[in-house]
């Protein structure tokens, strides 16, 4: 496959700098892998993997070509793994705070990231997912608030919020690291 023609598609601009600094810490023919491309694509309501597949497969039809696109759900435990893909539209209107007081009147306030890649050799073809996943619980807002809910999602055992992560700490740790190993892995074994 021409990896060089493969494109990573997402609207979002803070994902972009994340895959490219994990990229760029490994040494792998992959390191030139992406073309990236900042467009968003309509999402359909479904579970993880429903909207993955579907913004992939949309991505592809737009591109005429194989194509990467990565979707990001934040899984609140107590309540079932909601948000999840939803996120973005809780944090657009409740904030920092109002993920926080979602959680207000459950004892547990742990969560996890999840990650997800999907790559489409083309249109019309299914894609494959690749899913990483970080846990941590939900507190409130410590650091920048730069990229989305990075405040106030801290992974177990390192006392530190994403945000008040140093980049290369969160992106040896985190749920996109996780699963863009497996895309690695994956794009690989197609050499
Ligand atoms: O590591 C992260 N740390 C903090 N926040 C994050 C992270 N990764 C995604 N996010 C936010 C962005 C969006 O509010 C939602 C995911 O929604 P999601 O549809 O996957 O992203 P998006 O629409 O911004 O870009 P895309 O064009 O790739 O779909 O969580
Ligand atoms: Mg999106």
């Amino acid at each position: 496959m021409a990896k060089s023609n493969l494109i990573f598609v997402t609207g979002n601009a803070n994902k972009l700098k994340e895959v490219k600094a994990i990229l760029s810490a490994v040494n792998s023919i992959l390191l030139r892998l992406p073309c990236l491309y900042v467009i968003g694509v309509p999402e359909i309501q479904g579970t993880t993997q429903e909207v993955a597949i579907a913004k992939c497969r949309r991505a592809a039809e737009l591109l005429g070509a194989p194509c990467i696109t990565e979707d990001t759900a934040l899984c609140f435990e107590a309540l079932k793994g909601l948000p999840g893909p939803y996120i973005k539209y809780f944090l657009a209107d409740l904030g920092h705070e109002g993920l926080n007081a979602l959680l207000v009147g459950f004892p547990s306030k742990a969560a996890w990231a999840l990650c997800t890649f999907a790559y489409s050799p083309g249109p019309g073809s299914d894609p494959i997912l690749f899913e990483g996943r970080t846990d941590g619980s939900i507190v409130p807002a410590r650091g920048p608030g730069i990229f989305g809910w990075d405040a106030v999602f801290e992974p177990t055992g390192t006392g530190l919020t994403y945000a008040e992560m140093p980049t290369d700490q969160k992106n040896k740790l985190s749920h996109r690291y996780k699963a863009l190993e497996k895309l690695r892995e994956f794009l690989h074994s197609l050499d």
